[in-house]
């Protein structure tokens, strides 16, 4: 009786009702979209239809305009008439392209047809992909100024390319002023979209212009006149840069107008028209209503408690959304989108470059039309273009007092905003009961058949498993659960069950179980929340929640360097995507460089777009990701320099590590002159790490261990991923240096213990799943999720911005030319006496395998290398594949013996 009151009193409960709530405005704003795309992909049909008609009109308007104009009207030609059309959509098409051309606003009626289908496109996305609202502008000129011209230019013509809009306006304009009435008509027509509508900048018309005239005035003139003549040009010239100035005002106004505009457009695309401006263009302070607890709610025999917890942060501004402070895009909740404008100009629009060259270019005309005046000096200066493309550093020698600003070697560089990202609607997270119930009775029985009774249970609900934690009864020992740990597993049969026994720090019991309906993690939230833009970590990766909701972002410098491990298509790769959006939206390209390293050559490649913003590679290196062993032997070691460098750096600057010695830069402590400079961080990313043990072994590992000793204080870390976590690829030497680990779902609990010194990441349940071990805690998270088309839209707004003129060009790495110039010296002359018989046996065999030769001749190791490079030297062996055996280019003995009859 007590339990049914409390089941009664918990389904009443506030936190039933906000789930209610949450599930019913998550079903609105899913109907709200159905219609949207309903929408989109209507106007999108009819706009091509039309579109299409339009353009068969064009071939087939005679024969299909004497079936129309013959019927009875519209309707009969439409329904009742049987005589066939020519035009390829019908009927319907015939009639509509007669309507739109004939009897609207002729040729130009393609503008709206188009303008129809890029609504529907934009509706479709859900947000502005075409920018129709300033097509208006060109719809309204077509309309108003080319179907009269048409029409004015060509009055004879049969088709009617300026319909009945241009046909009649000229026709009035003819009648009331003549021709030439209806010309001024159009000129004037035209001026007001050219610098009312449009503003479209003539100047350096007018300029060239004005400079041709003077030019030829005194050839004309030569008498003396000249100066009379250029007199009123000088005029002119101040006249114009009065103008000049005048119009740069508008010019801004006029740039922060479609800016405005379009924001607008967007926002009201997206939300509706939720934008929330307060009178100083600030965000408005979002309130978020922190549901209320749930009420502990009864069991059959036994009380659970399930602690939901509400989104632990109320997303806030982006502060990087522009580069500049003052605007801020906040996503209070999925389907709210609030836009603050800045109300202060925005000094970016002032300081566009090309804008600064013309008003140099103006100035320095003036100068040269006051000589010319008075014909007495000439002065002949050149004017140095400003450097297209800085190099890094390139501001380093600006000699001030101020701080040293890193970011101004590309002032003008715009951080990736959170619209880049999709919009997926993470609701509330849904409380099965019902599943919550059942899994609870099941734990309780059967842990009782093993003899186990508990206490308490509570649970909490995460967005892909359900947490169970059991307070077990008194006197029950909690190594007695562990024990039974496989067979609770086996009995509650759920794939998926993690048990922690006991929680660390807590005393109790934790089970995971996966819920049936697991909720996505968004990359944007995490984006968007308060803990990461306010963020003051060096290098804060956002990576996804935990079990109890909450945002996991973590400092990459302080991990220092991180190792990945996962099965095939278990979220690997959409990790790594993870932490690197997350360090392109809080770092700027002049703080951060990456090495990517890609076997696969398809994960990463999607970042060459970035190249000449954030990544780092070998000076004359021609691609910036790297795919090739050999390469990435090179680059490891170039890395393994430029630690060696930094460190000098540091010992010289006084400084312990990269955070103290670049503070001491930025407060110009440390003279460039004597070869400091900023300092960027360096994050090196290798996928697919198993590959490259397996070819280039040894070569590689012993740098990339050394950098993992050493690097973090010179702030270079390294991420390392793979799909094989077994011990000959995650080697002792690696593993003691990355004590942070990440484990998506693994296939054997061998692998899982490889990986994290602990069983559990076989359990998982894929699709971002994961286990990170950090620290001394080993926590089970939901890894965000941002798609491939998320980072490619990034990846090419920041590709589409001013970079450096290179990539980061990393210290050059001489072991590798040393290497083969060393190979090029083996004297064939002083060859090994056992040279032939290796040479046989490596193509009878077809395998260049060094330890052959050594079992079949009984060589020791470095004789039976010292052998095989000859071989190579000799053409019979192509160059190393790490542990691999060597290519063997001749195939018969018979060959062979050819082949070192033509070298001795
Ligand atoms: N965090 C996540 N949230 C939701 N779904 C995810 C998540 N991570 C991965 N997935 C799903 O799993 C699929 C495979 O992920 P991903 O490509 O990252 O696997 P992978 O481990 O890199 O595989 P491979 O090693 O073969 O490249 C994705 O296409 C996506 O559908």
């Amino acid at each position: 009786m007590a339990a049914t009151k409390t089941k009664k009193a918990a389904s009443n409960s506030p936190g039933k009702k906000a789930s209610n709530a949450g599930q019913n405005s998550s079903m609105s704003a899913a109907r709200k979209r159905n219609i949207r795309l309903a929408l989109g992909f209507l106007c999108l049909l009819l706009g091509s239809f039309f579109t299409l008609s339009v353009i068969s009109y064009c071939f087939t308007w005679q024969q299909d305009q004497h079936h129309l104009l013959s019927s009875r009207g519209l309707f009969n030609f439409l329904f009742h008439d049987k005589a066939p059309v020519e035009n390829w959509c019908g009927r319907l098409g015939a009639a509509a392209a007669h309507i739109l051309v004939y009897r609207g606003v002729g040729i130009a009626s393609l503008l709206f047809t188009i303008w129809l289908g890029a609504w529907g496109v934009n509706l479709v996305y859900g947000r502005i992909v075409i920018p129709i609202f300033k097509w208006i502008r060109w719809m309204a000129l077509g309309f108003l100024f080319v179907c009269p011209l048409f029409s004015f230019a060509f009055p004879q013509m049969a088709f009617p390319l300026g319909g009945a809009l241009g046909n009649g306006l000229i026709e009035w304009t003819n009648g009331f002023a003549g021709k030439a009435g209806s010309l001024f008509m159009l000129i004037t027509v035209f001026c007001f979209f050219a610098f009312i509508v449009f503003q479209w900048d003539i100047k350096p018309l007018l300029r060239r212009a004005r400079k041709l005239i003077p030019a030829r005035m005194p050839a004309v003139n030569p008498t003396g006149d000249a100066a009379m003549d250029d007199a009123p040009t000088a005029e002119t010239a101040s006249d114009n840069n009065d103008r000049f100035k005048g119009f740069r005002l508008d010019k801004q106004d006029m740039e922060a107008a479609p800016v405005l505009s379009e924001t607008d457009e967007e926002a009201a695309m997206v939300t509706g028209s939720n934008n929330k401006l307060n009178r100083n263009g600030m965000a408005e302070p979002f309130v978020t209503e922190e549901e209320p607890e749930e009420e502990p709610w009864d069991g059959s025999n036994l009380e659970m408690t399930i602690v939901e917890r509400s989104e632990p942060e109320t997303p806030v501004s982006q502060p990087a959304a522009t580069g500049k402070p003052g605007i801020h895009l906040e996503l209070p909740q999925a389907d709210e989108l609030v836009i603050n404008e800045p109300v202060a100009e925005d000094p970016a629009a002032m300081e566009e470059e090309p804008w600064e060259e013309e008003a140099y270019e103006e100035e320095v005309y003036e100068e040269e039309e006051a000589t010319t005046d008075g014909m007495l000096d000439f002065e002949i200066r050149t004017v140095e273009e400003p450097t297209a493309v800085p190099a890094h550093g390139s501001h380093i020698t600006v000699e001030s007092g101020e701080p040293y600003d890193p970011s101004l070697d590309l002032p003008n560089y715009k951080f990736p905003t959170l619209d880049l990202l999709d919009e997926t609607e993470q609701g509330a997270i849904s409380l099965d009961r019902e599943e919550l119930e059942k899994n609870k009775n099941q734990i309780i029985s059967t842990l009782r058949s093993f003899g186990i009774e508990i206490q308490r249970i509570t649970a909490t609900v995460g967005p892909t498993v359900t947490l169970y934690e059991i307070v077990p009864a008194e006197g029950v020992r909690i190594s007695k659960i562990r024990n039974l740990e496989d067979d609770i597993a086996l009995n509650l049969a759920a794939l998926g069950i993690r048990i922690i026994a006991p929680i660390p720090g807590k005393g109790t019991i934790g089970i995971e179980v996966p819920n049936t309906n697991k909720q996505m993690v968004p990359m944007r939230t995490l984006l968007a929340s308060e803990k990461f833009v306010n963020s003051k970590m060096s290098l804060p990766i956002a990576l996804g929640k935990k079990i109890d909701n909450e945002n996991y972002i973590v400092d990459l410098a302080t991990m220092p360097h991180l190792l990945m491990a996962g099965a095939t298509g278990q979220g690997k790769s959409v990790g790594i995507n993870a932490i690197l959006v997350s360090l392109l939206y809080k770092k700027h390209p002049s703080q951060l460089k990456f090495v990517m390293v890609d076997p696969k050559k398809v994960e990463l490649s999607i970042y060459r777009l970035i190249e000449k913003h954030y990544l780092a590679m070998l000076p004359n290196e021609e691609e910036p990701i790297i795919t090739d062993t050999k390469k990435v032997v090179n680059t490891v070691n170039a890395l393994c320099i430029e630690m060696d460098n930094r460190y000098e750096l540091l010992k010289d600057g006084g400084a312990r590590n990269i955070k103290e010695y670049n503070e001491k830069f930025i407060k110009r402590r440390l003279n460039p002159n004597n070869g400091h400079k900023y300092l960027p961080f360096i994050v090196l990313v290798i996928d697919e790490f198993a590959d490259l043990i397996m070819t280039a072994g040894k070569e590689v590992e012993m740098p990339i261990a050394r950098l993992a000793q050493l690097a973090r204080a010179v702030g270079i870390h390294i991420i390392i991923a793979t799909q094989r976590p077994s011990v000959n690829v995650i080697t002792g030497i690696i593993k003691a240096n990355f004590p942070a680990r990440m484990a998506f779902k693994v296939s054997a609990k061998v692998d899982s213990r490889t990986i994290l010194d602990a069983g559990g990441a076989d359990q998982l349940i894929g699709r971002g799943d994961m286990l990170v071990s950090h620290g001394s805690e080993l926590l089970r998270l939901q890894c965000a999720f941002v798609d491939t088309p998320e980072v490619e839209r990034i990846v090419e707004f920041i590709g589409n911005q001013k970079g450096y003129a290179t990539a980061f060009e990393l210290p050059e790495y001489e072991g590798a030319e040393d290497e083969r110039a060393e190979k090029e010296m083996i004297d064939l002359s002083k060859r090994d006496k056992m040279f032939e018989e290796c040479a046989r046996l490596v193509v009878n065999s077809q395998s260049g395998s060094t330890s052959m030769l050594q079992r079949k001749f009984n060589l020791g190791y470095n004789r039976a290398g010292r052998i095989m490079d000859q071989l190579e030297a000799a053409g019979i062996v192509g160059p190393a594949a790490g542990s691999k055996p060597r290519d063997v280019l001749i195939t018969t003995e018979y060959e062979l013996e050819k082949h070192l009859e033509t070298l001795f």
